[in-house]
């Protein structure tokens, strides 16, 4: 199976569990991999036979613009969701992380796989 990816994807949103971080949007950095059903795309050399990355980058941000989550697993579940339902990817594998929350922790997160690998 073909894997696009997005790596560093940051976003500036409202997540977390304590008062003060949803005072103000904190920075969250995606890494996504998603799944293509094929590899027609490598052959015609047009874009139209796989998912647009870019496409997927703005939807994601143009959703989360209105959104405020709790838990970095909301967030995830919510992106995979876009990613699978609305781009139609077999499989996606999404890294969720926040910075500098905990004391002496540099990132925290999540990895969530959704869907088959075909
Ligand atoms: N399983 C999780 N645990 C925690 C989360 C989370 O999203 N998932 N979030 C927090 C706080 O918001 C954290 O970012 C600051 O400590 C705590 N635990």
């Amino acid at each position: 199976m073909d894997i696009l990816f997005l790596r560093d994807f940051r976003l500036e949103m409202i997540i977390g569990l304590y008062e003060w971080e949803r005072k103000a949007p904190q920075p969250v950095i995606l890494d996504l991999e998603i799944g293509l059903y094929d590899h027609k795309a490598g052959h015609t050399d047009n874009v139209v036979d796989t998912i647009d990355y870019a496409k997927v980058a703005a939807r994601i941000q143009e959703s989360i613009a209105t959104k405020e989550f709790q838990l970095v697993e909301a967030l995830g579940e919510h992106i995979a969701e876009i990613v699978r339902g609305e781009f139609g990817a077999p499989w996606v594998r999404i890294a969720v992380r926040k910075q500098a929350i905990l004391r002496n922790v540099k990132e925290l997160g999540i990895i969530i796989e959704r869907g088959s690998r075909i």
